[in-house]
């Protein structure tokens, strides 16, 4: 069955027999492609786009528009994976007739199989809705960086009793509106164990420790692309950056040295064309 399609029964079956499941971001069709041949269970088209892609410093700034643009190009290079697509800010709030309108742009113009959106309790009405018209919904928790103005920043979310038991709540708020998969970001490792044990559907943890069903991580992050800082979660797998910046450097030293293009990357034509050219 190693060529099948991941589904949200997959996921019920890999909760049940303990076997994590692994998630990434990705937002175009080679990497889309890279991820698949690998054999991640599912692919994120997360709004982190806005972040990693796009330039913004928030996914605030991201579009429905901007999002099924990307989940097409991930679409076209995926094959096996599940490929989930994050709804953008404001995209799902509006009311239940926009939030069902948008998550189904995902399937039927951009060809995911599931949606993820942030929140809790305020968001059940409209994830009932969309779970009601046939769309898988993952929920997200914890840190959600679409509310990021009202966290006051980057945070761990969940520590003290208050916001441990809002964080209980809402999971078992959004299992009754029907979510398949509930991503907990930035949580202490506790909590989330708590949840995970505590629900039936699959927890995907980033930055919430090992106890969680399955794992996610922004690809490019974790692949460290940008050289940059990243938040205290994030392993490096790879360090791309440097591998990117070496290539490019000798790249423009044998251009200005004059060593590539060698004569193994030109093309030859024949000397009698080349001489009757020249004498006309
Ligand atoms: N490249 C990228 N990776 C991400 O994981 C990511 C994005 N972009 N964009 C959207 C959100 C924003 N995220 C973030 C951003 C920063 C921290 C951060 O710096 N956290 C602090 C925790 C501070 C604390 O409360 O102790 C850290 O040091 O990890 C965490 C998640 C996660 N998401
Ligand atoms: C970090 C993950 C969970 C996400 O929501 C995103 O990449 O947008
Ligand atoms: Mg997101």
């Amino acid at each position: 069955m190693t060529g099948s399609k991941v589904t949200t029964a997959t996921f019920r079956n890999m909760k049940q027999e303990k076997r994590p499941v692994t998630m990434l971001t990705v937002y175009d069709y080679p990497m889309a492609k890279m991820l698949d041949a690998a054999g991640i269970d599912a692919l994120l088209v997360g709004d982190s786009l806005g972040n990693v892609v796009l330039g913004y410093d928030s996914t605030i700034p991201v579009t429905m528009d901007d999002m099924v643009h990307h989940v097409k190009a991930v679409c076209r290079g995926v094959q096996k994976a599940m490929v989930v697509a994050d709804m953008p800010f404001l995209s799902y709030h509006l009311s239940r007739e926009t939030a069902v309108k948008n998550a189904g742009r995902f399937l039927q113009e951009a060809g995911a199989q599931a949606v993820k959106l942030e929140g809790g309790i305020e968001v059940c009405e409209n994830v009932r809705a969309i779970v009601n018209a046939g769309i898988p919904v993952m929920g997200h928790l914890g840190l959600t960086p679409q509310s990021v103005h009202q966290m006051g920043g980057y945070k761990v979310q969940g520590k003290d009793e208050t916001a441990a038991e809002k964080l209980l709540s809402d999971a078992n708020a959004l299992v009754q509106a029907g979510v398949f998969s509930i991503v907990l970001e930035c949580v202490p490792v506790p909590l989330a164990k708590l949840v995970t044990e505590s629900v039936p559907v699959t927890t995907i943890g980033i930055g919430a420790g090992p106890f969680c069903d399955g794992q996610v991580l922004v690809t490019h992050d974790m692949l460290d692309i940008y050289g940059n800082k990243a938040p205290k979660f994030v392993k490096r797998f790879a360090s791309l950056y440097q591998i990117i910046m070496d290539a490019l450097s000798a790249y423009k030293e044998e251009v200005q040295n004059g060593s590539f293009p060698s004569a193994e990357y030109g093309f030859s034509m024949s000397n009698d064309v080349l001489e009757k050219i020249k004498g006309q």
